[in-house]
């Protein structure tokens, strides 16, 4: 196979190469940017030395056209405007970042404050959570590869709103990240001075991924509800765990809801479901395509607590959006992927 990467030198599109380069499947791996080009890529990023020793390329769309697959790397409001031409005229197109995923234009302006990608490819894009939408993902021309925080949640939550054993009228998510989620572009957010030693709570009831949630809650569970969400900063680099406390139907009892997610991701090779887990770290799923997830009711509240923790540059993004070209090219969805947790 023959892949692109538009987007290479950010962190996402780096962690695209590390696994890309360990796919038995691909021949030829090609790096685009829009800022660096005919820049040896191992000049620059000195640890991958005699692993790609190859140039930056220029941005092309005759030249993206030879390549089986295209992932796009790069900040919102890019790819909208990016892929429209690409569409149909050979790659498969998986965009990591946000432009693809809500279908309806104007919640996208409203949360993003951004011009939105063309309606008609709004529709055709297909929201690559794995685990949820394998059929559509394997036919798919553009993959919206889902936001590292909704991979986490929703892969935690799903299930028990699609068997009704919790009440989704009144979920309250509570997430917190590493630092590596905003991208390599130094900001005073990232600053390390800033970020270090602290521990902060960031666009408070604001975040894009709402509305992601509440769509992909009503494609996969046909139920309309809204959430409350909110996200943290913690002073590491990669990581994500999120905690959602949602009300259990009456009579529901613990056994009963671990073994929905137990059976619900039974054949799924990156979701781990951990029974009676009584504390759950980042470091479990570090570089590695896990999603590990664990709940615990609470008897006294009659409140379920829901965890669960994945790496964001890798199931939160390029491992995922490697899954879901697995997917759609018929190939066992762990190939590239094989990874295990460093875990410190
Ligand atoms: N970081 C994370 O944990 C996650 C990120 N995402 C999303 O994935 C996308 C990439 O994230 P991330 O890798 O962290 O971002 P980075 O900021 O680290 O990198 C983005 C890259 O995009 C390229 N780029 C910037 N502007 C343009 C442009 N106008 N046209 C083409 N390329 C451009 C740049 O490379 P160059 O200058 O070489 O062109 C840059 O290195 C974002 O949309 C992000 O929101 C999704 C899930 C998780
Ligand atoms: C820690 C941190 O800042 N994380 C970023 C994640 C951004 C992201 O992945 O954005 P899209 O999925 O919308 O492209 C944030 O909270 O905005």
């Amino acid at each position: 196979m023959k892949v692109g990467i538009i987007g290479a030198t950010g962190y996402g599109g780096l962690e695209l190469i590390r696994f890309l380069h360990t796919h038995p499947e691909v021949e030829k791996l090609e790096l685009f940017t829009s800022s660096d080009e005919g820049t040896i890529f191992s000049s620059r990023f000195g640890h991958l030395l005699t692993i790609h020793d190859d140039s930056l390329k220029k941005i092309d769309e005759d030249t993206l056209a030879s390549f089986d697959v295209v992932f796009t790397s790069t900040p919102s409001g890019v790819t909208s405007k990016l892929l429209p031409p690409l569409v149909g005229s050979g790659p498969k197109l998986i965009d990591l970042s946000g432009d693809y995923r809500l279908k309806q234009p104007e919640l996208y302006k409203e949360w993003y404050k951004k011009e939105p990608a063309p309606f008609e490819l709004l529709q055709e894009s297909v929201y690559g959570l794995t685990e949820w939408n394998e059929k559509q993902i394997k036919d798919a021309k553009i993959i919206a590869n889902p936001g590292c925080y909704p991979t986490a949640v929703l892969l935690s939550i799903l299930p028990l709103i699609k068997e009704k054993l919790i009440d989704p009228n009144y979920l309250i998510i509570d997430a917190k990240s590493g630092v590596s989620g905003a991208g390599n572009k130094p900001s005073q957010a990232t600053h390390f001075s800033e970020t270090n030693e602290n521990f902060s709570i960031y666009k408070i009831n604001e975040h894009q991924h709402i509305p992601e949630i509440e769509q992909a809650i009503q494609l996969f569970t046909d139920v309309n509800t809204t959430v409350t969400f909110n996200t943290h900063l913690v002073p590491m680099t990669r990581g994500i765990l999120s905690t959602t406390y949602a009300p259990a139907i009456t009579g529901v009892t613990e056994k009963q809801l671990n073994e929905c997610l137990v059976e619900t991701y039974k054949n799924d090779p990156f979701v781990r479901v951990i029974s009676g887990a009584s504390s759950l770290g980042t470091n479990r799923v570090k570089g590695s395509n896990f999603c590990d997830i664990s709940i615990k009711l609470d008897e006294r509240t009659n409140r379920v607590t829901i965890i669960s923790v994945i790496d964001n540059l890798v199931k939160g993004a390029a491992g995922q959006a490697i899954q879901n070209m697995n997917v759609q090219f018929g190939l066992p969805q762990t190939h590239g992927l094989n990874l295990v947790p460093l875990f410190i």
